[in-house]
């Protein structure tokens, strides 16, 4: 199993438990070099000792990643929000993998839809991304999702199965430790419209079978699947309550670092109802996790 995922058994239980992840966009935000240090300095001030035992990163203009990455001082990670497939040359503009792994980052993004609508990126060309981040050693968040026209018309699985399969074409089995899917229905982003747990449990359940027929079980049950789109301090905890949201792409919120450690510090509860009852506060980790209920 991969680092982010360990498998925990009963007598008729196979869980798997996935570590939590906890990311912000801060997109074309915000407008200054202090700013953003100030930003960085304050959102790392809420990871506490008590905090949720949850990967935090954030994801952030280019010319912001070395003075966040000495801000937060090592207590999160600083990524990029794309990169250039291109190694090197001609292409004015642009920023490449190798740049970004020389400088420390660790996560890019690939395939935000603003990138798709507003740039023209296709899925081809964020399979390319995906490649170029993985080929260089480091990990890429994919990120999915359908327009609000593709979810009225029922067609959130088969756009995620599209750009599930397109995203990660030639992304061996090995690498994906160092993949993450975050599933943002375009409908959801920046509209204050965020979906209900129970419709983004049920995509993402979906995303996670679109995965086993790519790969295989293993391969399903070990990624993380984050939810993005309109994610706040008030709807964080029950997000994070679905079995299959693994954590959470933050826009808007993740420019305040009240709200953002807030969403940092979620509170997440899952029960098993086996025989054994599950009771999982991340704020009490350290205590026993599991319980038996009824002997
Ligand atoms: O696009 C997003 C993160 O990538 C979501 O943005 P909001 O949280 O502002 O809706």
């Amino acid at each position: 199993f991969s680092t982010s995922a360990s498998i925990r058994a009963s007598s008729t239980t196979s869980l798997y438990e996935r570590k939590p992840f906890i990311s912000g966009n801060w997109k074309l935000n915000p407008q200054s070099k202090d700013e953003a240090v100030a930003l960085a300095s304050g959102i790392a001030g809420s990871i506490t000792e008590s905090s949720p035992d949850a990967e935090v990163a954030l994801f952030v203009p280019y010319v912001f990643i070395e003075s966040a990455q000495s801000a937060v001082g090592g207590k999160l990670s600083i990524g990029a929000e794309g990169v250039c497939p291109q190694g090197n040359g001609a292409y004015t503009g642009a920023i490449s993998a190798p740049m970004l792994n020389s400088i420390g980052v660790n996560w890019v993004l690939a395939g935000h839809s603003e990138r798709r609508e507003i740039f023209g990126e296709t899925d081809e060309y964020i399979n390319e991304q995906c490649l170029k981040i993985i080929d260089e050693g480091m990990s890429v968040m994919l990120c999915i999702g359908e327009s609000l026209a593709e979810f009225e018309q029922d067609l959130a699985g088969s756009v995620c199965a599209v750009q599930l399969k397109k995203g990660l074409k030639g992304i061996k089995k090995e690498d994906l430790g160092r993949v993450a899917i975050a599933y943002e229905p375009v409908w959801a982003i920046g509209t204050g419209k965020v979906a209900t747990p129970e419709i983004a449990q049920s995509v993402h359940e979906t995303c996670r079978s679109i995965i086993a027929k790519i790969y295989d079980d293993e391969a399903a049950q070990d990624m993380r699947i984050l939810y993005g789109g309109s994610v706040s301090p008030e709807s964080v905890d029950d997000l994070m309550k679905q079995p299959d949201i693994d954590g959470a792409l933050v826009g808007g919120a993740s420019l305040d670092s009240d709200k953002f450690g807030r969403i940092i510090n979620f509170q997440k509860r899952f029960m098993v109802t086996d025989g054994m009852q599950q009771l999982w506060d991340p704020r009490s980790a350290s205590s026993s996790r599991t319980k038996c209920s009824g002997g």
